[in-house]
């Protein structure tokens, strides 16, 4: 996925003239009414809706890039000129709420089908990502801007709104472009909504995004979790689970939830035996990762074009996922050292790096995936390295024959969780996890932890990962799995195992790595030595 500078006009600040009339706010005429003040609207913006780019797009665009909005509902066939990038960005956010969709999946096939490459793509790509990460504070201000709760909005005008408002409130895109844009959009997708959309907008825009959360957020002193939940739009539960895995310091929650919003850098790692970090950053124009020996920070550009990632030198990886990964095999053993597992290896990345490693060790990788098209994309990412990829459940150690009791060396448990520690790679994560999904969650991460501990021979290691710092994932996980096993077995300090000066790892044994300590998704690593 391609990165650029937020906003599609760059070089054309945001001014205070730029910004519509107050006087077309909400409550001075009818919000909501759909019909209402469609001629003024009309007026307001007719000709405003920039046609970038002419080329031809997918099903639903004629040959100027103009939108049928016989697509999106309403019988009459009316056309309206739409910007593209921001329709597509439309159709990604839209995929996500009505299907359900994962914008890091849908968004890529949309461009295709539109057409959008460089700069257009890259706007369309900050509207979605920037509108799902922002969607909490987007709503809480378009309700008030609306008078009425955005639950109650039809769902297209709905999303529309949201990439409006993030516009208005969090790139340089000039206010009267935001609002006309955005007012062409719903022309399109929800007609009869110009006039509500129109004035919303217009309301929003009499505030920036500070005033509104001054205005809207909970007093930080007597509801502190309250208030960083609107202000940095995460919902409580996850600031709740966060400032206890910080172990209370709201300013330190404060500054993880800033860099949740962020984009983060796409980081590649350069398998060990195929490729040398330096020399691959110098290849693709990034830059060496700060702690992983085989990170490489891309800036920008799109992963999958890249040379190394397409002959299998390099992948696409969370430096934290390196190094969790490294620190398995980086602890010291007694003995033999040949039959490593990753008993939850789909798609395959920390499989591909484990078998990378496994080579220069002389040892073999079996990787268990459960699910049969994840074990696929194990098995391409582990072509041409030692690796065996078995698909099963990973709990049936004992009954499968390929899983014996106490016969491997290492073994990871890359357990099944929340993904509350990589909420800025995946910006609509945050508002479909539920406290609900925890309970399963953890008995089945507890499940595969003994199973992985009956997995190792006595004197092996196993590393429980997970992509999430919430307690009851991580240190609850552990502590019970570990007491209720049946085995003897003891903790291993994992902060030797990562790079020698790394800073913020904790007290140990344990290691929790964090995006706004390490630039790294929120990785928990556990290492537990069977006696
Ligand atoms: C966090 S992901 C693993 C990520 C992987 N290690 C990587 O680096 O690409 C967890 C994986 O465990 C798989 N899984 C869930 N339950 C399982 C089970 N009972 N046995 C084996 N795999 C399971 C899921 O399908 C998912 O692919």
């Amino acid at each position: 996925m391609s990165a650029a500078p937020v906003g599609g006009e760059p070089g054309h600040p945001q001014r205070r003239d730029d910004r519509p009339r107050r006087d077309d706010r909400p409550g001075r005429h009818d919000r909501g009414d759909r019909g209402s003040g469609r001629d003024r609207d009309s007026r307001d913006t007719r000709g405003s809706g920039r046609d970038r780019d002419t080329r031809g797009g997918a099903g639903g665009r004629d040959g100027r890039g103009r939108v049928d909005s016989g697509r999106y509902g309403g019988g009459r066939v009316a056309r309206a000129a739409v910007d593209r990038p921001r329709l597509a960005a439309f159709e990604a956010v839209a995929a996500v709420h009505r299907d359900d969709a994962f914008a890091n999946l849908v968004l890529p096939i949309i461009l295709r089908e539109a057409g959008l490459f460089g700069r257009d793509a890259a706007f369309a790509t900050e509207l979605t990502y920037g509108t799902l990460r922002h969607l909490g504070t987007l709503d809480a201000i378009l309700t008030a801007a609306a008078g009425r709760d955005v639950a109650r909005i039809d769902p297209p005008v709905r999303d529309a709104l949201r990439i409006g408002a993030y516009q208005l409130l969090h790139t340089r895109v000039p206010a009267h472009a935001a609002v006309s844009s955005t007012v062409d959009l719903v022309r399109v997708i929800g007609e009869g909504a110009t006039g509500f959309a129109n004035a919303v907008l217009r309301e929003v825009t009499t505030k920036d995004a500070d005033a509104w959360v001054a205005q809207l957020a909970p007093p930080v002193d007597t509801d502190p979790v309250g208030h960083l939940s609107v202000a940095y739009s995460h919902p409580q539960w996850i600031v709740r689970a966060f400032s206890d895995a910080l172990g209370g310091d709201l300013g330190e929650t404060t500054r993880l939830l800033i860099e949740d919003n962020v984009r983060p850098p796409v980081h590649l790692c350069a398998r060990p035996g195929r490729a040398d970090a330096a020399a691959l950053a110098d290849e693709v124009g990034g830059a060496p990762g700060a702690f992983s020996p085989y990170a490489v920070y891309l800036s920008g550009g799109a992963p999958g074009d890249l040379a190394a990632v397409a002959d299998g030198r390099a992948h696409v990886q969370d430096e934290g996922s390196q190094l969790v990964a490294d620190a398995l095999v980086a602890a010291d053993l007694d003995g033999p050292d040949r039959r490593w597992l990753d008993l939850c290896a789909g798609p395959g990345g920390k499989a591909g790096l484990l078998g990378a490693l496994a080579v220069g060790r002389d040892a073999q990788l079996t990787a268990v995936e459960v699910a049969e098209h994840r074990a696929r994309l194990v098995a391409e990412a582990t072509r041409g390295l030692p690796v065996t990829v078995l698909t099963a459940d990973g709990r049936d150690v004992g009954v499968e024959p390929e899983l014996p009791e106490g016969h491997f060396d290492r073994v990871l448990v890359d357990a099944p969780c929340t993904g509350l520690g990589s909420l800025r790679r995946r910006p609509e994560s945050r508002w479909r996890r539920q406290p609900a999904d925890l309970p399963p969650l953890t008995r089945l991460q507890r499940e595969l932890l003994t199973a992985a501990l009956r997995a190792v021979r006595p004197g092996g290691v196993v590393a429980y990962v997970t992509c999430s710092p919430h307690t009851v994932e991580t240190h609850v996980t552990v502590t019970e799995a570990a007491r209720r096993c049946g085995f003897g077995v003891d903790f291993v300090d994992a902060r030797p195992l990562l790079p020698a000066g790394m800073p913020g790892l904790g007290d140990g044994p344990t290691v929790q790595l964090w995006p706004h300590r390490h630039g790294t998704d929120a990785m928990f690593l556990a290492v537990l030595r069977r006696s």
